[in-house]
Formats: C-alpha cells, sequence, structure tokens
C-alpha cells in the first residue's frame, strides 16, 4: 500500500495544479493577474472531479450525480470561503473586533480546501433534505498521513465534522463530536460517509454517521454529533 502511494504521490505532484479551470499561481505573474486569479481560486467550486480523484470517486460521483437528476439528491458545492451572506450571519454572532483582525479575516478560507489537486481532502457532499441525511465521498490524500500508511485520525475527525455539519442548516456550531475509531482508513483510498439527522430538540441537533468502504464491507468509525443552533441574542466570544 505503501508503495503504491508513493507513485500515486508522484503521479499527484505531476497534476499539481493542473485541476481543470484551475489557474496556475507563480510568482512571475503580473499582480493584477495574481489578483485576478486569487479570485478565481476563491469563488471555484471544489466539490467536482479533478485528475486526482481515483476511479472509485469518480464513479460514486457519477452514481448521485444521476440520483440527483429527479431532484431528490442535490451536489453540495464546497468553496474556499464562506458567502458574504453567511460570513456576515456568523460575524453577528462573534462581535468582538478584537478577536481577529479585518485583515486576517479577509485571508480566511476552508482549511481543508487549502491543499493542491489531491494531497488533502478531496470530497464532495450529497444532501436528500426529505430524508435529512448526506452522504460524502472522502478520499484523503498523501499530506493527512498519521500512522505510516493511514490516514490521520484527525483528519477523519474533520470530514466526520463536514459531513454532520452538512446535515444542518444555518448558523449551527458543533458542541460535542464522539467518534468511535474501529478500523484504520488506508491512505489515498476512498470512504463513504453516511450521515443524518436524527433528533431536533429546541436549538439542538443531534446526529449520526458511519464511515465505510466503498464496498461498504469494512466499518471504519461511527460517529454521533450534538450542534447548537446559535442563539441570535447571545454573543459566543
Ligand atoms: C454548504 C454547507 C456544507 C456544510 C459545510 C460546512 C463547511 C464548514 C464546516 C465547518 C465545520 C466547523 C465546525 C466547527 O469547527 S465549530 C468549532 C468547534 N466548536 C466550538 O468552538 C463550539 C464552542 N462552544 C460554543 O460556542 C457554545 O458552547 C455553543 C455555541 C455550542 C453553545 O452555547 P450557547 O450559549 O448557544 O448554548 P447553551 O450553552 O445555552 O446550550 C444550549 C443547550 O445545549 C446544551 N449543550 C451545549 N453544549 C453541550 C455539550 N457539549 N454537550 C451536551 N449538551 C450541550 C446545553 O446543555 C443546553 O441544553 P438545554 O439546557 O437547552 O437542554
Amino acid at each position: 500500500m505503501l508503495r503504491s502511494c508513493t507513485a500515486g504521490l508522484r503521479s499527484i505532484w505531476a497534476l499539481r495544479g493542473r485541476r481543470e479551470g484551475a489557474p496556475r499561481l507563480s510568482m512571475d505573474l503580473q499582480p493584477a493577474r495574481r489578483l485576478f486569479s486569487t479570485e478565481k481560486v476563491i469563488h471555484k467550486d471544489w466539490a467536482l472531479p479533478n485528475p486526482s480523484w481515483s476511479k472509485d470517486l469518480k464513479l460514486l460521483f457519477d452514481q448521485f450525480m444521476k440520483k440527483c437528476e429527479d431532484g431528490s439528491w442535490e451536489r453540495l458545492p464546497s468553496y474556499k470561503r464562506r458567502s458574504t451572506q453567511e460570513s456576515e450571519d456568523f460575524k453577528t454572532y462573534f462581535l468582538d473586533p478584537k478577536l481577529v483582525e479585518e485583515e486576517r479575516l479577509s485571508q480566511a478560507q476552508l482549511f481543508t480546501r487549502g491543499f493542491e489537486d489531491g494531497l488533502g481532502f478531496e470530497y464532495v457532499i450529497f444532501k436528500n433534505n426529505d430524508e435529512k441525511r448526506t452522504v460524502c465521498l472522502f478520499q484523503g490524500g498523501p499530506y493527512l498521513q498519521g500512522v505510516p500508511g493511514l490516514l490521520h485520525g484527525g483528519a477523519m475527525a474533520t470530514m466526520i465534522d463536514i459531513a454532520l455539519g452538512s446535515c444542518t442548516g444555518g448558523a449551527v456550531m458543533t458542541a460535542n463530536l464522539n467518534i468511535n475509531f474501529k478500523r484504520p482508513v488506508p491512505l489515498c483510498s476512498v470512504v463513504v460517509i453516511n450521515s443524518q439527522l436524527d433528533k431536533l430538540e429546541g436549538r439542538k441537533l443531534f446526529l449520526s454517521c458511519n464511515v465505510r468502504s466503498v464496498d461498504e464491507k469494512t466499518l471504519y468509525s461511527e460517529a454521533t454529533g450534538l450542534f447548537i443552533k446559535l442563539d441570535p441574542e447571545k454573543s459566543s466570544t
């Protein structure tokens, strides 16, 4: 597996920055062009196939895209930055200007989307609104290694948090995340995270998920999460 990962890493390096339509940033670009390129990267939807996606990931993606045709499922787009509206919504809860300088905030990016193609978190989430559940297809790249050849548990926890969060809506925060890691996840493999909203109790959303291999034979993790809808009357800081 390590050997195949090394080969994967080599081909990933060969593909660096070649996500279809992705601008290449280099130091010799003129400032105006650099700014334009950066804008394109920020507004790009990253939950779409790129050359680093394995056959398994592409196949599952195509299957779920078919399910989207009758409107029962939808693919959730994913950006490096939250929309201006979403950011404004969250800002109302974090009013203290000393907390994060505005300038720093303008550089902020969703950290799962901060890696080059194939090296970090490659994922797409599909949502079934009627059934209050989502399916996240996730391929963890070589920069997410923990124990040699295996995905870091923190990387898995991050994806579980995002997958559970995708079953919620509006301004929520993770209050509790409980994960049972049952089997280690091979680096560069594809896993499927099935998440659902189990119960809504006032501002509390109780969610659960499982993480399985593509053939569904291996159960890697099970998790539950408590998310809290933020109270507009309270500042969280
Ligand atoms: C397109 C979209 C796709 C999705 C992708 C998204 C991408 C981004 C994804 C990024 C994802 C990033 C995600 C992240 O990284 S979120 C970052 C990690 N999370 C935090 O930093 C949260 C820190 N905590 C807080 O801010 C507050 O504690 C919150 C806001 C959570 C609640 O403070 P608030 O003052 O508002 O509420 P309350 O204290 O009155 O409590 C209310 C009720 O809740 C119950 N309670 C509270 N805590 C717990 C607990 N631990 N276990 C059990 N119960 C708990 C409490 O008993 C009470 O119950 P009841 O008495 O009413 O019965």
